[in-house]
């Protein structure tokens, strides 16, 4: 049986973060595409170092690098981080134009010979950037999928186990809607500790604060880095979904995906719980909001649609 393969494209911070991730997995032989106008042999470099790695962390599957996308071809699964990051001070939403013509030509090659792979996009502002990876593929929606509630979800889960001295694993909270500074929507009422509502453990001003700062949990990170954003948890979240699909695990994790419905919602990206697994997404769950949290998840939506009428 031919072995499972996966694109990631954009070898920056976090594209070579995630390729160490998922080599080291040994699920997956994995390709690192990048251009050499702007990583230079950067690729290469990441690809031939990680390879050299195997013998101690024991991996028998392969990493290679490229930079055309004849090596991609068939791959099950391509991870677009292609694009600027942004600086401290700025949002998210600044970098649409410069990042939506990365994306679109990166996921135009890729689809082309991998017809049938399942798209994770990455770059920011994410849940526009799917728009476009939609449309440059031409693939259905459980073939494009936005990684933002992964992520934001692990950070609302640390803040509150290190607020309540717990372990992580036991912590269960979903944050749902755009992955933005301020459209992300932490779904406070569904959030439990071992079984427990969060709201019974902590007093409201603590879980305002641990919401405030889940939402600003990427600013944050790149305030201290100060010349790039976040990597180590951003290509944790992405991997976990990577595996997801790669071994059918089914599991369910908040991504990005084009709604059809749910909260009422539709045809834009958005953040949702979705059941991951071969093919991309299985299924969509819709969780049993308040109706401020429900005011949010729509609102983060409709600015979602707004930001699209800005694309060039
Ligand atoms: N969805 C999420 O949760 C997260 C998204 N991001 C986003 O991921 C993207 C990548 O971030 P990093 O890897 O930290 O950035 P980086 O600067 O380290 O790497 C960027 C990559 O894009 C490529 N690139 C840059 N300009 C290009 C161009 N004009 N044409 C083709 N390729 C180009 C570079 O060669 C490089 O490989 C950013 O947009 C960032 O905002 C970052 C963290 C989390
Ligand atoms: O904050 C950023 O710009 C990068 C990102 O999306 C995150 O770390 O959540």
């Amino acid at each position: 049986m031919p072995r499972k393969k996966v694109t990631i494209v954009g070898a920056g911070m976090t594209g070579g973060a995630m390729a160490q991730r998922l080599i080291e997995r040994d699920i997956c032989d994995v390709v690192l595409q990048d251009d050499p106008q702007f990583a230079g042999t950067m690729h290469h470099g990441k690809a031939l170092d990680e390879s050299q790695a195997a013998p101690w962390e024991g991996f028998s599957t392969r990493i290679m690098a490229t930079d055309g996308w004849e090596e991609t071809a068939d791959s099950d699964v391509v991870v677009v981080t292609a694009g600027a990051p942004r600086k401290p001070g700025m949002s998210r939403e600044e970098l649409l134009n410069g990042n939506a013509e990365i994306v679109r030509s990166k996921v135009a090659a890729a689809a082309k010979v991998s017809p049938n792979a399942v798209i994770i996009v990455f770059s920011n502002p994410m849940d526009a950037m799917c728009h476009v990876a939609m449309q440059a593929s031409g693939f259905p929606r459980e073939r494009v999928i936005g990684q933002g509630g992964a992520l934001d979800s692990a950070r609302y889960r640390y803040f509150i186990a290190a607020e309540l001295g717990v372990s992580v694993n036991d912590v269960h909270g979903y944050v749902i809607g755009g992955h933005t500074d301020t459209t992300m929507v932490p779904v406070v009422s569904q959030t439990r500790v071992g079984g427990v509502p969060l709201t019974d453990l902590l007093p409201p001003e603590k879980v305002q604060a641990i919401v405030a700062r889940a939402m600003r949990g990427g600013a944050e990170i790149g305030e201290l880095y100060k010349t790039g954003s976040a990597y180590f948890a951003p290509s944790a979240a992405t991997i976990a979904m990577v595996e997801a699909i790669l071994l059918d695990q089914r599991r369910l994790i908040p991504c990005s995906v084009y709604h059809q419905g749910e909260y009422g919602i539709r045809d834009v990206f958005s953040g949702t719980v979705c059941q991951l697994g071969e093919g991309g997404i299985q299924r969509t769950f819709e969780l049993p909001l308040t109706d401020e949290e429900r005011a949010k998840v729509i609102a983060a939506a409709e600015a979602t649609k707004e930001l699209l009428k800005l694309l060039n």
